[in-house]
């Protein structure tokens, strides 16, 4: 499964929440248009979904949950619960994010019921000690999908990659995520040490895409 993924690019089908493509046959058709243009494995979030992409294909799938907790910043996978339903609707891989913040339920809870279900934990990191905290408890890859988001300030214009080494130096696969933007910045990360790389708003997210273009010609769209 990790081998499958070696070199390639993963996309992540994640729809602008509420958007007019927030709907699982939607996320199954930017699957399978992801898949034929090229993509190794996909990033989905939500069981709704996820059983949608799962129905129409058996490339890696890397599974999440988002919620919005009211005692707790972190998003992405927050129970083992989630765990379990993630490993139910088929995912090979589920993310849980990786950092150390105030949450509901240890990372190592997490990792360990991911392990107990048979699935391989990615841990979605900010820092390169997020990495090897998560390399302890038994995750299988390593994501710097978290960095930029944890101090509540605007993230950078650009990918970490820097962290992305950092996360490879362990031995661990390190998987580059977030901002990739542009065909460019996923080589830098696979020269940079990554395994893979994901990409989501740049290939999945419409209207983010629309609005850089509509600011860049001087107008704004109605989603951020
Ligand atoms: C921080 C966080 O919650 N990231 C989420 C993780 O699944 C998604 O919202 C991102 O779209 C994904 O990481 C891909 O990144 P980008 O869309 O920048 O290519």
């Amino acid at each position: 499964m990790i081998e499958q993924l070696r070199g390639r690019l993963v996309v992540s089908c994640q729809p602008v929440t509420g958007g007019a493509m927030d709907r699982p046959e939607i996320v199954a058709a930017m699957a399978k248009a992801a898949l034929d243009g090229g993509a190794a494995g996909l990033r989905i979030e939500g069981i709704a979904n996820l059983r949608a992409v799962r129905a129409l294909t058996d490339a890696p799938i890397i599974g999440l949950v988002k919620r919005d907790l009211v005692d707790s910043a972190v998003r992405i996978t927050p129970f083992a619960q989630d765990v379990a339903d993630l490993a139910d609707a088929g995912a090979d891989i589920i993310a849980v994010d990786a950092t150390r913040r105030d949450r509901p339920e240890a990372v190592a809870t997490l990792i360990e019921a991911v392990r107990a279900a048979g699935r391989l934990a990615m841990a979605d990191c900010a820092t390169p000690e997020d990495g090897r905290a998560a390399a302890a408890a038994g995750a299988a890859l390593l994501g710097s999908t978290m960095s930029g988001y944890t101090d509540g300030g605007t993230p950078p214009e650009g990918p970490d990659l820097e962290l992305v080494t950092a996360l490879a130096s362990t031995g661990l696969p390190a998987i580059a995520e977030g901002r990739y933007h542009r065909p460019e910045q996923a080589a830098q990360a696979i020269a940079a040490g990554a395994h893979a790389v994901v990409v989501g708003s740049a290939i999945t997210r419409l209207e983010h895409v629309t609005g850089w273009f509509a600011e860049a010609v001087g107008g704004a769209g109605t989603h951020p």
